[in-house]
């Protein structure tokens, strides 16, 4: 435990910087009753957590991206904990293919009520040696792909009255930093449209919020870094550690439930304070 944790005799809980407990520690275990979600990229990493949380808060789930081999255990370990679970194939960087995925879910289980723009890509590279096909590659996932999911399930959830969006930006979108010229871009634009369909949707009692993960072990991050995350990086975090998916979970859960109601447009770093400026003393 961390010196500014906080623990009184007989808690299970800790208020400081320490481990995140399990959802089901946290939140009502019907929170998400009758609610569909669906979790893009929800096959592997923070996707995976998010999607197999909702799921034991009552949710139906719908898991999407590019391999059916990565979302296929993801449904089998919802239904083995009594869940409803789906999954089908999309490439959110193709209108047509997103347009696709929302018809089959929204007919698999009758609509959609949470959308969690989670699939992204990325890998580091000096700008000068970023390809035209390079950008496209990560921009294309990040920004149109969150953009063209956002179009295709808002629609349904305009015509349904509702809905809660969720983004998975990342903190290199307010803070600029070498090799990521497109990560850092398409993630800024991320958040910018999430502010803005939050300003012109909550007439149509839709909510849109962006999270900002910092450095979040998964296998995704590390092959993106290279194949290892440099140790050395710890020292520009607070919380002196990387982040788990399962520290972004509880945020996810909270942004897109009831106790979220008065929460739209906003930009929640899940980071161990890592965009926080180290002290020049
Ligand atoms: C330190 C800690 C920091 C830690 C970082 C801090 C956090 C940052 C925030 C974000 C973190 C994350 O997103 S972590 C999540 C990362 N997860 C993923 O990336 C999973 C999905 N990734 C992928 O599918 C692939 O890696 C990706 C390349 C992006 C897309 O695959 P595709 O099959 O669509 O594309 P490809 O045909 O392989 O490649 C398309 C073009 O990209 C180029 N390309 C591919 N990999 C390349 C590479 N490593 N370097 C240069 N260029 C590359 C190819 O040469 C092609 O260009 P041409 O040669 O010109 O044709
Ligand atoms: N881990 C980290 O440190 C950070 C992560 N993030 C963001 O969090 C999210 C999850 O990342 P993380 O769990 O680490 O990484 P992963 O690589 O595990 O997740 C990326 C997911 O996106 C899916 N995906 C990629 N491209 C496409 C596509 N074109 N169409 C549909 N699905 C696609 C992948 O599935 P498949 O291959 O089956 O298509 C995969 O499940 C991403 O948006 C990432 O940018 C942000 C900041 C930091």
């Amino acid at each position: 435990m961390g010196s500014n944790s906080v623990r009184r005799e007989g808690d299970s809980l800790m208020v400081g910087l320490g481990e995140t407990p399990p959802s089901t520690d946290l939140f009502a275990e019907d929170l998400f009753a009758d609610r569909v979600v669906l979790v893009t990229g929800g096959g592997t990493g923070i996707g995976k957590a998010v999607a197999l949380a909702f799921a034991d808060h009552g949710a139906d789930v719908a898991v999407v991206s590019r391999n059916m081999d990565h979302l296929t255990p993801v449904v089998e370990e919802i239904e083995s904990r009594g869940g409803r679970a789906y999954a089908t194939t999309v490439d959110v960087r193709e209108y047509e293919s997103v347009d696709t995925m929302t018809e089959t879910v929204v007919e698999e289980f009758g609509g959609i009520d949470v959308l969690v723009n989670n699939a992204g890509a990325n890998f580091l590279t000096p700008t000068e040696l970023l390809t035209p096909n390079g950008w496209r590659a990560v921009v294309g996932t990040i920004l149109d792909g969150t953009a063209y999911c956002t179009l295709s399930v808002g629609e349904h959830m305009i015509e349904n009255d509702g809905g809660a969006i969720v983004s998975m930006g990342a903190t290199n979108s307010v803070q600029g930093a070498p090799y990521h010229a497109h990560s850092g871009a398409g993630k800024a634009g991320v958040h910018n449209l999430m502010q803005t369909v939050a300003s012109e949707w909550a007439v149509h009692d839709i909510r849109a919020n962006t999270i900002a993960p910092g450095i979040i072990e998964t296998e995704g991050v590390t092959e993106a870094a290279g194949g290892e995350l440099p140790e050395e990086i710890l020292q520009d975090i607070p919380a002196e550690r990387f982040g788990t998916p399962a520290d972004c979970v509880p945020t996810v859960l909270f942004l897109t439930s009831p106790a979220a109601a008065y929460v739209t447009g906003g930009y929640f770093a899940v980071d161990g304070g890592q965009l926080l400026a180290s002290s020049p003393f």
